[in-house]
Protein backbone atom coordinates (compact mmCIF):
# COMPACT_ATOMS: atom_id res chain seq x y z
CA UNK A 1 0.00 0.00 0.00
CA UNK A 2 1.32 3.43 -0.84
CA UNK A 3 1.86 6.02 2.04
CA UNK A 4 -0.93 8.38 2.38
CA UNK A 5 -1.13 11.52 0.75
CA UNK A 6 -0.99 15.27 2.41
CA UNK A 7 -2.56 17.40 0.06
CA UNK A 8 -2.11 21.54 0.84
CA UNK A 9 -2.59 24.81 -1.03
CA UNK A 10 0.04 26.98 -1.70
CA UNK A 11 -2.16 30.65 -1.88
CA UNK A 12 -1.10 33.60 -3.72
CA UNK A 13 -0.22 37.33 -1.94
CA UNK A 14 -0.98 40.55 -3.06
CA UNK A 15 0.98 43.45 -1.90
CA UNK A 16 -1.96 45.85 -1.33
CA UNK A 17 0.73 48.84 -1.38
CA UNK A 18 4.51 48.98 -1.22
CA UNK A 19 7.07 51.73 -0.10
CA UNK A 20 10.47 51.70 -0.61
CA UNK A 21 11.71 53.31 2.65
CA UNK A 22 15.93 52.61 2.36
CA UNK A 23 18.34 50.60 1.70
CA UNK A 24 20.99 48.73 3.80
CA UNK A 25 24.09 48.27 3.63
CA UNK A 26 24.02 44.80 2.42
CA UNK A 27 21.79 45.99 -0.62
CA UNK A 28 18.52 44.94 0.29
CA UNK A 29 16.15 47.38 0.25
CA UNK A 30 14.06 48.22 3.45
CA UNK A 31 10.41 48.90 2.70
CA UNK A 32 6.71 48.74 3.79
CA UNK A 33 3.84 46.74 2.62
CA UNK A 34 0.67 45.14 3.72
CA UNK A 35 0.36 41.52 2.09
CA UNK A 36 -3.07 39.61 1.71
CA UNK A 37 -3.80 36.46 0.26
CA UNK A 38 -5.75 35.23 -2.26
CA UNK A 39 -7.79 32.00 -2.22
CA UNK A 40 -6.42 30.92 -5.61
CA UNK A 41 -2.87 28.95 -5.75
CA UNK A 42 -1.30 25.91 -6.55
CA UNK A 43 -1.70 22.45 -4.67
CA UNK A 44 1.29 20.41 -3.30
CA UNK A 45 0.91 16.66 -2.52
CA UNK A 46 3.48 15.24 -0.27
CA UNK A 47 4.16 11.37 0.08
CA UNK A 48 6.88 10.81 2.80
CA UNK A 49 9.45 7.98 1.94
CA UNK A 50 11.77 6.40 4.58
CA UNK A 51 14.88 6.71 2.07
CA UNK A 52 15.43 10.36 2.68
CA UNK A 53 15.67 11.35 -1.21
CA UNK A 54 13.50 14.41 -1.95
CA UNK A 55 11.50 13.97 -5.73
CA UNK A 56 9.48 16.36 -7.36
CA UNK A 57 6.96 15.91 -10.18
CA UNK A 58 6.83 18.04 -12.66
CA UNK A 59 9.57 20.52 -13.31
CA UNK A 60 8.80 23.52 -14.11
CA UNK A 61 10.01 24.95 -17.15
CA UNK A 62 13.39 26.71 -16.61
CA UNK A 63 13.90 25.66 -12.87
CA UNK A 64 15.71 22.83 -13.12
CA UNK A 65 14.38 20.46 -9.94
CA UNK A 66 17.72 21.36 -7.48
CA UNK A 67 16.77 25.20 -7.79
CA UNK A 68 12.92 25.14 -7.19
CA UNK A 69 12.21 26.23 -4.13
CA UNK A 70 10.12 22.96 -3.24
CA UNK A 71 13.02 20.62 -2.99
CA UNK A 72 15.34 23.51 -1.60
CA UNK A 73 12.67 24.20 1.13
CA UNK A 74 12.34 20.25 1.88
CA UNK A 75 16.30 20.29 2.24
CA UNK A 76 16.48 22.96 4.22
CA UNK A 77 14.00 21.10 6.94
CA UNK A 78 15.85 17.85 6.69
CA UNK A 79 18.96 19.81 7.85
CA UNK A 80 17.29 21.74 9.93
CA UNK A 81 15.30 18.57 12.05
CA UNK A 82 17.41 16.44 11.18
CA UNK A 83 15.15 13.63 10.15
CA UNK A 84 16.16 10.52 7.49
CA UNK A 85 12.95 11.13 5.77
CA UNK A 86 12.62 11.91 2.16
CA UNK A 87 9.49 12.97 0.45
CA UNK A 88 8.02 12.42 -3.19
CA UNK A 89 6.38 15.53 -4.09
CA UNK A 90 4.15 16.77 -7.00
CA UNK A 91 3.03 19.97 -7.73
CA UNK A 92 0.25 21.47 -9.56
CA UNK A 93 1.08 24.28 -10.72
CA UNK A 94 -1.52 27.42 -11.27
CA UNK A 95 0.06 30.37 -10.70
CA UNK A 96 2.20 32.22 -12.91
CA UNK A 97 5.55 32.62 -12.13
CA UNK A 98 7.47 35.90 -11.80
CA UNK A 99 3.98 37.45 -11.24
CA UNK A 100 4.67 39.57 -7.96
CA UNK A 101 2.27 37.49 -6.49
CA UNK A 102 4.79 35.31 -4.49
CA UNK A 103 3.99 31.62 -6.18
CA UNK A 104 7.49 29.97 -5.60
CA UNK A 105 7.61 31.94 -2.07
CA UNK A 106 4.35 30.23 -1.33
CA UNK A 107 5.07 26.55 -2.44
CA UNK A 108 8.24 26.93 -0.11
CA UNK A 109 6.45 27.56 2.89
CA UNK A 110 3.66 25.21 2.23
CA UNK A 111 6.42 22.68 2.10
CA UNK A 112 8.04 23.71 5.04
CA UNK A 113 4.61 23.38 6.91
CA UNK A 114 3.73 20.27 5.43
CA UNK A 115 6.80 18.37 5.82
CA UNK A 116 6.92 19.34 9.30
CA UNK A 117 3.80 17.85 9.77
CA UNK A 118 4.41 15.09 7.81
CA UNK A 119 7.75 14.18 8.99
CA UNK A 120 6.24 15.25 12.55
CA UNK A 121 9.41 17.29 12.94
CA UNK A 122 8.24 19.53 15.53
CA UNK A 123 9.31 22.78 14.62
CA UNK A 124 7.36 25.90 15.89
CA UNK A 125 5.78 28.26 13.32
CA UNK A 126 8.67 30.69 13.90
CA UNK A 127 11.50 28.38 13.59
CA UNK A 128 9.85 27.79 9.91
CA UNK A 129 9.82 31.31 9.13
CA UNK A 130 13.36 31.48 10.11
CA UNK A 131 14.16 28.65 8.32
CA UNK A 132 11.89 30.38 5.10
CA UNK A 133 13.76 33.67 5.20
CA UNK A 134 16.68 32.60 3.97
CA UNK A 135 15.21 31.41 0.67
CA UNK A 136 13.49 34.19 0.24
CA UNK A 137 12.19 37.55 1.74
CA UNK A 138 8.56 36.79 1.32
CA UNK A 139 8.34 33.32 2.37
CA UNK A 140 7.51 34.30 6.19
CA UNK A 141 4.10 35.64 5.74
CA UNK A 142 3.14 32.33 4.20
CA UNK A 143 4.41 30.23 6.81
CA UNK A 144 2.67 32.90 9.27
CA UNK A 145 -0.02 32.56 7.61
CA UNK A 146 -2.07 35.65 8.70
CA UNK A 147 -2.62 39.07 6.32
CA UNK A 148 0.19 41.32 7.85
CA UNK A 149 1.69 44.55 7.75
CA UNK A 150 5.47 43.90 6.67
CA UNK A 151 8.50 46.16 7.86
CA UNK A 152 12.25 45.60 7.23
CA UNK A 153 12.54 43.90 4.46
CA UNK A 154 9.55 42.38 4.35
CA UNK A 155 10.15 39.67 7.24
CA UNK A 156 9.01 41.61 10.38
CA UNK A 157 5.06 40.69 10.85
CA UNK A 158 2.43 42.25 12.27
CA UNK A 159 -1.02 40.64 12.02
CA UNK A 160 -3.57 42.44 10.66
CA UNK A 161 -7.65 42.42 10.04
CA UNK A 162 -8.17 43.93 6.60
CA UNK A 163 -11.67 43.96 4.43
CA UNK A 164 -11.57 40.67 1.94
CA UNK A 165 -12.57 42.18 -1.14
CA UNK A 166 -12.53 40.21 -4.43
CA UNK A 167 -9.90 40.65 -6.50
CA UNK A 168 -9.84 40.63 -10.51
CA UNK A 169 -5.82 40.06 -11.26
CA UNK A 170 -4.03 40.32 -14.50
CA UNK A 171 -1.40 38.44 -15.60
CA UNK A 172 0.73 40.87 -18.45
CA UNK A 173 2.28 38.85 -21.04
CA UNK A 174 6.08 39.19 -19.30
CA UNK A 175 8.29 37.87 -16.14
CA UNK A 176 9.36 40.57 -14.09
CA UNK A 177 12.96 40.07 -12.32
CA UNK A 178 12.59 41.06 -8.35
CA UNK A 179 16.70 41.66 -8.15
CA UNK A 180 16.15 43.70 -11.81
CA UNK A 181 13.62 46.13 -10.27
CA UNK A 182 15.91 46.84 -6.86
CA UNK A 183 19.15 47.36 -8.89
CA UNK A 184 17.20 50.33 -11.50
CA UNK A 185 18.84 53.83 -10.81
CA UNK A 186 15.53 55.21 -11.10
CA UNK A 187 14.04 53.22 -7.91
CA UNK A 188 12.90 56.02 -5.79
CA UNK A 189 14.35 54.28 -1.94
CA UNK A 190 13.29 57.12 0.03
CA UNK A 191 9.54 57.38 1.37
CA UNK A 192 8.77 58.18 5.01
CA UNK A 193 7.31 55.38 6.65
CA UNK A 194 3.80 55.73 7.61
CA UNK A 195 1.74 54.52 9.62
CA UNK A 196 -1.45 51.82 9.06
CA UNK A 197 -3.86 54.18 10.08
CA UNK A 198 -2.09 56.63 7.91
CA UNK A 199 -2.54 54.29 5.38
CA UNK A 200 -6.06 53.33 6.04
CA UNK A 201 -7.11 56.71 5.93
CA UNK A 202 -4.76 58.17 2.68
CA UNK A 203 -3.71 54.88 0.61
CA UNK A 204 -0.10 54.06 -0.53
CA UNK A 205 1.99 54.09 -3.46
CA UNK A 206 3.72 50.84 -5.34
CA UNK A 207 7.01 52.53 -5.58
CA UNK A 208 7.56 49.71 -7.99
CA UNK A 209 5.57 50.58 -10.43
CA UNK A 210 6.83 53.64 -12.42
CA UNK A 211 9.83 51.71 -13.31
CA UNK A 212 8.81 48.67 -13.98
CA UNK A 213 5.70 50.65 -16.28
CA UNK A 214 8.76 51.88 -17.87
CA UNK A 215 11.27 48.56 -18.46
CA UNK A 216 7.64 46.78 -19.60
CA UNK A 217 5.48 48.37 -22.29
CA UNK A 218 3.12 45.40 -21.69
CA UNK A 219 2.31 46.37 -17.99
CA UNK A 220 2.18 49.61 -19.37
CA UNK A 221 -0.47 49.54 -21.62
CA UNK A 222 -1.97 46.38 -19.81
CA UNK A 223 -2.53 49.07 -16.32
CA UNK A 224 -3.99 51.60 -18.71
CA UNK A 225 -6.64 49.46 -20.01
CA UNK A 226 -7.20 48.22 -16.51
CA UNK A 227 -7.52 51.53 -15.37
CA UNK A 228 -10.51 52.23 -17.69
CA UNK A 229 -12.25 50.22 -15.15
CA UNK A 230 -10.89 50.33 -11.69
CA UNK A 231 -8.23 51.73 -10.05
CA UNK A 232 -5.52 49.46 -10.93
CA UNK A 233 -2.85 48.73 -8.72
CA UNK A 234 0.49 47.02 -9.29
CA UNK A 235 1.47 43.89 -6.84
CA UNK A 236 5.16 43.72 -5.57
CA UNK A 237 7.57 44.15 -8.03
CA UNK A 238 5.03 42.99 -10.94
CA UNK A 239 3.86 42.28 -13.09
CA UNK A 240 0.33 41.45 -11.80
CA UNK A 241 -1.88 44.02 -11.77
CA UNK A 242 -4.96 44.21 -9.86
CA UNK A 243 -8.55 45.92 -9.07
CA UNK A 244 -10.51 45.44 -5.82
CA UNK A 245 -14.11 44.81 -6.19
CA UNK A 246 -17.25 44.61 -3.41
CA UNK A 247 -18.17 41.16 -4.89
CA UNK A 248 -17.57 38.29 -7.60
CA UNK A 249 -19.93 39.56 -9.58
CA UNK A 250 -18.56 42.99 -10.14
CA UNK A 251 -15.24 41.40 -10.65
CA UNK A 252 -15.84 38.89 -13.16
CA UNK A 253 -18.06 41.88 -15.40
CA UNK A 254 -14.81 43.57 -15.55
CA UNK A 255 -13.15 40.63 -16.28
CA UNK A 256 -15.35 40.00 -19.10
CA UNK A 257 -14.90 43.12 -20.66
CA UNK A 258 -11.02 42.64 -20.96
CA UNK A 259 -9.59 41.30 -24.37
CA UNK A 260 -9.78 37.11 -24.11
CA UNK A 261 -5.75 37.06 -24.81
CA UNK A 262 -4.87 38.50 -21.53
CA UNK A 263 -4.60 36.34 -18.55
CA UNK A 264 -6.61 36.97 -15.87
CA UNK A 265 -8.24 35.50 -12.73
CA UNK A 266 -10.73 36.50 -10.12
CA UNK A 267 -10.40 35.44 -6.51
CA UNK A 268 -11.10 36.70 -2.79
CA UNK A 269 -8.91 38.35 -0.46
CA UNK A 270 -8.53 36.18 2.77
CA UNK A 271 -6.63 37.02 6.20
CA UNK A 272 -6.22 33.46 7.32
CA UNK A 273 -4.41 31.68 4.31
CA UNK A 274 -6.04 28.40 2.63
CA UNK A 275 -3.20 26.51 4.13
CA UNK A 276 -3.83 27.56 7.53
CA UNK A 277 -7.60 27.38 7.30
CA UNK A 278 -7.38 23.94 5.94
CA UNK A 279 -4.60 22.56 8.81
CA UNK A 280 -6.93 24.41 11.43
CA UNK A 281 -9.66 22.35 10.25
CA UNK A 282 -8.14 19.04 10.03
CA UNK A 283 -7.17 20.50 13.88
CA UNK A 284 -3.28 20.31 13.15
C1 LIG B 1 9.46 43.17 -2.85
C2 LIG B 1 8.64 41.92 -2.92
C3 LIG B 1 7.29 42.23 -2.25
O1 LIG B 1 6.51 41.14 -2.03
O2 LIG B 1 8.49 41.61 -4.29
P1 LIG B 1 7.89 40.34 -5.14
O3 LIG B 1 9.01 39.37 -5.36
O4 LIG B 1 6.77 39.76 -4.37
O5 LIG B 1 7.44 40.91 -6.45
C4 LIG B 1 9.34 40.80 -2.17
O6 LIG B 1 9.54 41.11 -0.80
C5 LIG B 1 10.64 40.31 -2.73
O7 LIG B 1 10.82 39.03 -2.18
P2 LIG B 1 11.45 37.81 -2.98
O8 LIG B 1 10.87 37.69 -4.34
O9 LIG B 1 11.37 36.63 -2.06
O10 LIG B 1 12.89 38.34 -3.15
P3 LIG B 1 14.25 37.64 -2.81
O11 LIG B 1 14.33 36.37 -3.59
O12 LIG B 1 14.44 37.64 -1.33
O13 LIG B 1 15.25 38.73 -3.47
C6 LIG B 1 15.51 38.84 -4.85
C7 LIG B 1 16.46 40.02 -5.04
O14 LIG B 1 15.74 41.27 -4.93
C8 LIG B 1 16.47 42.22 -4.17
N1 LIG B 1 15.72 42.60 -2.97
C9 LIG B 1 14.71 41.78 -2.51
C10 LIG B 1 13.97 42.14 -1.41
C11 LIG B 1 14.30 43.35 -0.75
N2 LIG B 1 13.61 43.76 0.34
N3 LIG B 1 15.30 44.13 -1.21
C12 LIG B 1 16.01 43.78 -2.32
O15 LIG B 1 16.91 44.51 -2.74
C13 LIG B 1 17.81 41.59 -3.87
O16 LIG B 1 18.69 41.98 -4.91
C14 LIG B 1 17.55 40.11 -3.99
O17 LIG B 1 18.70 39.40 -4.39
N1 LIG C 1 8.19 26.43 -6.97
C1 LIG C 1 8.44 27.53 -7.68
N2 LIG C 1 7.44 28.20 -8.24
C2 LIG C 1 7.69 29.34 -8.94
N3 LIG C 1 8.89 29.85 -9.16
C3 LIG C 1 9.94 29.22 -8.62
C4 LIG C 1 9.76 28.04 -7.87
N4 LIG C 1 10.96 27.64 -7.47
C5 LIG C 1 11.86 28.52 -7.96
N5 LIG C 1 11.25 29.49 -8.65
C6 LIG C 1 11.94 30.66 -9.31
O1 LIG C 1 11.55 31.85 -8.61
C7 LIG C 1 11.21 32.90 -9.53
C8 LIG C 1 10.17 33.85 -8.91
O2 LIG C 1 9.04 33.11 -8.64
P1 LIG C 1 7.62 33.61 -8.14
O3 LIG C 1 7.51 33.42 -6.67
O4 LIG C 1 6.60 32.90 -8.95
O5 LIG C 1 7.56 35.13 -8.52
P2 LIG C 1 7.38 36.44 -7.65
O6 LIG C 1 8.49 36.46 -6.60
O7 LIG C 1 7.49 37.53 -8.66
O8 LIG C 1 6.02 36.37 -7.04
C9 LIG C 1 10.72 32.16 -10.77
O9 LIG C 1 10.89 32.91 -11.94
C10 LIG C 1 11.56 30.88 -10.77
O10 LIG C 1 12.76 31.07 -11.48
Amino acid sequence: MSAPTLSLPAPAKLNLFLHITGRRADGYHTLQTLFQFLDHGDTLHFNARPDGQITLQPELPGVPAEANLIVRAARLLQQASGTSQGADIQLDKRLPMGGGIGGGSSDAATTLVGLNHLWRTGLSLEQLAELGLSLGADVPVFVRGHAAWAEGVGEQLTPVTLDEPWYLVVVPPCQVSTAEIFSDQRLTRDSPAITLAAFREHGGRNDCLPVVAARYPEIRNTLILLNKYCEAKMTGTGSCLFGAFPNEREADKVRARLPATLQTFVAQGCNVSPLHAQLNKAAY
